[in-house]
């Protein structure tokens, strides 16, 4: 290993400040010196719908060859963006300690999902956020969007950010994002409702970051090595673990119409988990929980919770290449 630590992110500004966060972290807890890598990925380059390209991982690809190719030495990831199968010679050597995991309405005039007057136009591009506004709330109008943060607060009527679409700035009354995200960039306030878990359920791994590095530098009782095992959240492993566990067996992908969340509260780990049909007519809904999780119990748990619900038809709500 290198002194100098080559740590890669995307360009955006969400991914830019979530990296220095890392970076700053591991720099203090290991005495690493670093520098940022910008890697460009296909996320950022394809300009269609999320929905539409569909393929898990645009964002991720890039940054994993830039890490086999030897051009950074580690690669901070939004968790719910990384596919669940894991790359070949390569190993997430931290999950940092997760931060708020719901979403957030960010919608004009202060309102919130209720205030909402019927036919307010609410945007997303996850399909997720979607069937679960229009199961809450049949009377909106769920537009697809795209682009990062500010580009879709700039749609919404009278919140202005540096960087807006031409034509359609304001043109509509609300979107829905991830309060984590808004929070790393500083822009919470911009949030009029924190959406409960119990109306809106966050994607898997939602609000976690994932540290990723090649694996025989997660073994080689470097600084590096050491400083990633220290910054390592155990709850927050044990939690995103049983989610992507969960999203595994139903082989289902970040834009699948699929919430989950684990939470752990003494020595119960509990994992709640929704699919929908995208339109939002169905939402099957199942929990289960475990005592005193380690990580095996963590997967079980997402394995089991999955079955449950493929037993209970969640493949006739959405195509599920797991059933
Ligand atoms: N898919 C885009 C994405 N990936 C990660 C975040 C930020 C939230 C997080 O880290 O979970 C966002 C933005 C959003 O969903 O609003």
């Amino acid at each position: 290993m290198t002194s100098t630590v080559r740590i890669g992110t995307r360009g955006s500004a969400l991914a830019v400040t979530q990296t220095t966060t890392v970076a700053e972290a591991l720099a203090a807890a290991g005495g690493v010196d670093y520098e940022l890598v910008r890697i460009k990925t296909e996320g950022d380059i394809l300009k269609g719908s999320l929905a539409q390209i569909g393929g898990t991982g645009v964002f991720v690809a890039a940054l994993r060859e830039a890490l086999l190719d030897d051009r950074c030495d580690v690669a901070v990831h939004s968790l719910k963006d990384l596919p669940t199968g894991m790359a070949e010679g390569l190993r997430i050597a931290a999950y940092p300690a997760r931060v708020d995991v719901r979403d957030a309405l960010c919608a004009r005039d202060g309102l919130t999902l209720a205030e909402l007057p019927a036919g307010a136009k609410v945007g997303t591009g996850s399909p997720r956020r979607a069937a679960q506004l229009r199961a809450a709330r049949p009377d909106l109008e769920v537009i697809d969007i795209r682009g990062n943060v500010e580009t879709r607060l700039g749609r919404v009527r009278g919140m202005h950010g540096p960087e807006v679409i031409e034509g359609k700035k304001g043109d509509l009354d609300g979107v829905v994002l991830a309060a984590a995200g808004l929070s790393r960039l500083d822009r919470t306030e911009t949030i009029t409702e924190l959406l409960d878990p119990a109306v809106m359920l966050p994607a898997p791994g939602q609000g976690s970051l994932a540290v990723e590095c090649r694996t025989a530098d997660a073994t080689d009782g470097s600084a590096l090595a050491k400083a990633m095992q220290d910054y390592d959240d155990e709850a927050t492993r044990l939690s995103v673990t049983a989610e992507r566990a969960l999203l595994a067996r139903l082989e289902a992908g970040c834009s699948a119409p699929i919430g989950a969340l684990a939470t752990l509260a003494g020595d119960v780990l509990r994992l709640e988990a929704v699919v929908c049909r995208p339109d939002g007519t169905r939402l099957l809904r199942s929990s289960l929980e475990t005592n005193s999780p380690d990580m095996e119990a963590a997967t079980g748990l997402g394995a089991r919770l999955a079955e449950d619900l493929l037993a209970k038809g969640a493949g006739e709500l959405t195509p599920l290449a797991g059933s």
